[in-house]
């Protein structure tokens, strides 16, 4: 296996879930014959955790056409949906970038050229006006200089419209980027931060690239499984996304809102106290404390459906992890003292 530079994919960690997801993928395996290798175990992971439609898409035709994967199809499949997708995005602009470059410098490098042939051809012409007194080889000459002025005028003009192209082009492709770079960074079900981005603000934070005080707020769904189990995973999703949205709704523009696993998001919080950080949480804790969710299909109430919050603020010469473990800490604290609980 040929290890190259890659962006991981991001995965759930909590054992029940991958349990879960488990003994719906083993069978899976026998039922369609299916060789049980790393490749197909990620394809089949997605496929029943339901989060990527299109490779489910993909997956339930392959199957209704060959009843089971073939190694080749298995690889696009795991090329195009799982491993590499972003990946490909950035070298595809890559390449992009490398000729709109290459283009407008062989325009820039050509220009030059025929600048300086034309600087030394007016030299010469210069020396022969000097020496000559005929007028008709003076206007012959005229004519030699006037022809290559305009060869000069047509190629700077060549060249500005390849500049102008390139420009174009790259703004264009700045924009991709920007397209690419958000897939890359956010969580598919909730629309959040996803786990690398959040990692890659810590790293920022913990260099002391935010101004402190800086708080973290680590949330946890409460008794979370029991919303499965009683309502089943795709609702148990709609109660992920929903809390996902109420969070967004409480924090600042400048604070960050990650999923950080599973049922469990957190939130960044640069220039916020600790007891700014502690309200924004309570605001969090009350407004679903009173949601009332529904089952869309029969609007049958879910139930009281709480969270736990843990607070934590940035010390002096913290790493990412110590701080994020006092949150943790802060959050099981919560938890310990009856959920539905904010601590700091
Ligand atoms: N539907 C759904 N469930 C998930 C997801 N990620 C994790 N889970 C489930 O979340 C549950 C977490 O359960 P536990 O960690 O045992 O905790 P809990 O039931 O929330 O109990 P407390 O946290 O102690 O209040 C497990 O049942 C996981 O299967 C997800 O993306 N979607």
């Amino acid at each position: 296996m040929t290890h190259t530079k890659s962006i991981l994919p991001s995965y759930d960690f909590s054992l029940t879930l991958n349990e879960s997801y488990r003994k719906k993928i083993f069978p899976f395996f026998a039922e369609h014959r299916i060789a049980a290798n790393p490749i197909n175990y990620a394809l089949l992971y997605d496929y029943v955790a339901e989060q990527n439609p299109e490779l489910n898409k993909a997956i339930d035709s392959l199957l209704a056409e060959s009843k089971t994967l073939e190694s080749k199809k298995s690889e696009e499949l795991y090329a195009s949906f799982i491993c590499n997708a972003s990946l490909e995005s950035f070298e595809d602009i890559n390449q992009k970038i490398h000729r709109v470059l290459t283009r407008a410098s062989n325009a820039i490098d050509e220009t030059f050229n025929k600048a300086e042939q034309t600087g030394e051809s007016f030299e010469q012409k210069s020396a022969l006006l000097e020496n000559t007194s005929e007028v008709a080889n003076h206007q012959a000459i005229f004519q030699d200089i006037i022809r290559e002025t305009r060869a000069l005028a047509v190629t700077t003009q060549a060249m500005q419209s390849e500049l102008t192209k390139a420009n174009t082009e790259m703004e264009q492709l700045r924009a991709e980027l920007v397209t690419v770079r958000k897939v890359a960074t956010t969580d598919g079900l909730t629309g959040l931060l996803n786990r690398h981005a959040f990692d890659e603000i810590m790293s920022d934070i913990v260099r002391g690239n935010e101004k402190p005080p800086v708080c973290l707020a680590m949330l946890d769904i409460d008794h979370f499984k029991q919303v499965n189990d009683t309502w089943g995973h795709t609702i148990g999703d709609n109660v992920i996304r929903y809390v996902a949205a109420l969070i967004k709704k409480h924090v600042s523009e400048y604070h960050h809102v990650a999923r950080y696993g599973g049922e469990e998001m957190i939130i960044v919080m640069p220039g916020t106290s600790k007891n700014a950080a502690l309200a924004i949480a309570e605001n969090i804790r009350s407004d679903m404390e009173k949601s009332r969710l529904k089952r869309k299909s029969d609007d049958h109430l879910l139930g009281k459906i709480t969270i736990s919050i843990g607070i934590a603020e940035l010390q002096q010469n913290d790493t990412a992890e110590n701080f994020v473990n006092r949150a943790d800490e802060a959050l099981y604290k919560a938890k310990d003292s009856g959920r539905n609980k904010v601590v700091g």
